[in-house]
């Protein structure tokens, strides 16, 4: 439960983790506490100031790159981290008597604050290593992600319970303190659970000075039921209190606001923290939609005739996924790798394809398969080679070419029948597969972003035969990411928008405009956008 602060029976009954997870004994006393409950509860004023807005979450992203939309990193952060005596943390934490799916909760919180790390990458690893399964994993799942998703909202919350601005908290307290909080606002473990292993983890952590410090606040964010802390410290308007409400950063929930109508808004955010249903794309010419799902015994998609639902299990372990047959793929990315495919051009198809933005290559192996059927080939650009690498692995047997190019001057040619500019971007559409992602990005990006977006649309422009067809897509719905790069290439180089709908199934709303923008909560797919267009010098075409 992540959506909305729970708000906590009276008659306190307990959830199955709470007996579970709750046997650590007593809260620890007293010894430090110096945040106090008067402090949170009277003072508006404060309440704001300490609001998500300007947590320490936020502050900490504030210079970290966006290398999950950038890809130049791979997952260097597998193992467990260590404590400064030789020993890992998670076993640390064990050793001071915390149940195991919260030392690994901790670690992986830990890492992520620390090194960067992706939760989702580095969560997995750690609870195959501690041999995790059940309810125990899933566990160690939700307060894990829960507590990096609504990490604004943690700070806030205990900004307003320390006598010390959070920047002047050792990290390794601040993160126990994160987990604590989450479970005491969020998940129906009883309190003194949640305050007593987070004050464990702050020893096992190497903080032993800091424990009566992190158990008086705490104890005193207890005290405050859920809901009323949500109140306290939303900050006005309209906007800011939903984001607030939703654990988004403001900016996020005004750029979802410039798209969707007000009333649609709560559910925009909502979507943000529901689990997404893992997507299979059936490769063409190795195997049907239809196939893979009597195979895997899952249901086929909704609007990509490749699409299969997998609502749970690994799709690492599935044989046609082994096999190649079959990948992992949203079903929005199939659609518009689809569309660069099919698209009608004037004149005859020669069969020269790319992909100039290709990195990690799930849109160009589509391609790559559906050029397979065409007798057509495909040339992917991707300027970090690391991520060559991963789309080299991708393409394996399809007719593709990878080049390691910056995409704006490419070097592979020119007069390509059809190019897919699936551009770098804020990732804002797919906030639901990285639970840390909407604290660690950041407004002043998108300026940056959407210069590089229109260089590469304009290279993309250049690169097209006269006739030929150029798809614009993103993986988020910003404006500034969006419309305004298109609305640029049509106002300044004269490029022709076709009706980008017309080449998708009908999916219902996908907004008034000629291009076509998909969103988690009404399609179940990342929040793609997707343009047609064609070069400016075709009259007479
Ligand atoms: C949104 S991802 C593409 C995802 C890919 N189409 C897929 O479906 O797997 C954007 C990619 O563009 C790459 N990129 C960034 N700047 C680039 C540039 N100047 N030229 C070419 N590629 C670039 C990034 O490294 C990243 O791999």
């Amino acid at each position: 439960m992540t959506g909305g602060f729970r708000s906590r029976s009276k008659s306190g009954d307990k959830a199955p983790e709470a007996t579970q997870h709750g046997k650590n004994g007593a809260p620890q006393r007293g010894g430090g506490q110096r945040g106090n409950a008067q402090r949170g509860q009277d003072n508006r004023g404060q309440a704001q100031r300490g609001s998500a807005q300007r947590g320490r979450g936020m502050q900490d992203q504030r210079n970290r790159d966006h290398r999950d939309n950038r890809g130049n990193r791979g997952d260097r952060n597998a193992g467990t981290k260590n404590t400064g005596a030789g020993k890992t943390l998670v076993q640390a934490a064990i050793d001071q008597g915390v149940d195991p799916a919260r030392a690994v909760a901790f670690d992986v919180v830990r890492r992520v604050s620390e090194e960067d790390a992706f939760a989702n990458l580095v969560l997995p690893k750690a609870l195959r290593k501690q041999k995790l399964t059940g309810r125990d994993a899933a566990f160690a799942t939700e307060i894990t992600y829960g507590t990096l998703r609504t990490l604004g909202v943690l700070d806030a919350v205990i900004a307003q319970c320390s006598s010390r601005e959070l920047e002047a908290i050792s990290p390794v307290v601040i993160d126990a303190l994160r987990l604590g909080t989450y479970q005491v606002l969020y998940t129906r473990v009883e309190s003194h659970a949640a305050v007593d292993t987070s004050v464990r983890l702050v020893v096992a952590g190497g903080e032993e000075k800091a424990k009566g410090f992190a158990n008086g606040i705490l104890r005193t964010i207890t005290r405050t039921p859920p809901n009323e802390w949500l109140k306290r410290l939303a900050p006005e308007g309209e906007i800011a209190g939903l984001a607030f409400r939703h654990a988004h950063p403001t900016w996020i929930a005004e750029s979802f606001a410039r798209v969707v109508d007000p009333e649609e808004l709560p559910a925009v955010l909502a979507a943000d923290s529901e689990r997404p249903s893992v997507h299979l794309v059936a490769r063409p010419g190795e195997i049907s939609a239809e196939e893979l799902a009597l195979i895997t015994g899952n249901e086929e998609g909704t609007y990509s005739p490749y699409a299969v639902y997998m609502d749970s299990g690994d799709p690492g372990q599935l044989e046609p996924v082994q096999q190649g047959m079959a990948a992992v793929q949203d079903e929005g990315s199939q659609l518009i790798a689809r569309a660069v495919c099919e698209v009608p051009v004037s004149g005859t198809d020669q069969g020269r394809w790319l992909d100039l933005c290709a990195g990690p290559g799930g849109k160009a192996a589509l391609m790559g398969a559906l050029a397979r059927i065409e007798s057509a080939h495909v040339d992917a650009v991707e300027v970090s080679p690391h991520r060559a690498k991963l789309i080299e692995k991708t393409v394996q047997g399809l007719p593709v070419t990878v080049h390691v190019a910056d995409g704006r001057n490419p070097q592979v040619g020119s007069g390509f029948d059809r190019i897919l500019v699936d551009a770098p971007c804020s990732g804002l559409g797919a906030l639901r597969r990285r639970p840390e992602a909407r604290w660690r990005k950041s407004e002043a990006d998108i300026a940056e972003l959407s210069t590089l977006q229109f260089e590469l649309l304009s290279s993309a422009l250049k690169l097209v035969r006269p006739g030929g067809v150029v798809v614009y897509s993103t993986c988020s719905p910003d404006l500034r990411e969006t419309r305004d790069i298109v609305d640029q290439a049509v106002e300044k180089l004269g490029a022709q928008e076709l009706d980008a709908r017309e080449f998708i199934p009908d999916m219902g709303n996908v907004g008034k405009e000629k291009s076509v923008q998909m969103w988690p909560h009404r399609h179940g797919t990342d929040a793609m956008f997707m343009a047609v267009l064609r070069r400016g010098d075709e009259e007479g075409r």
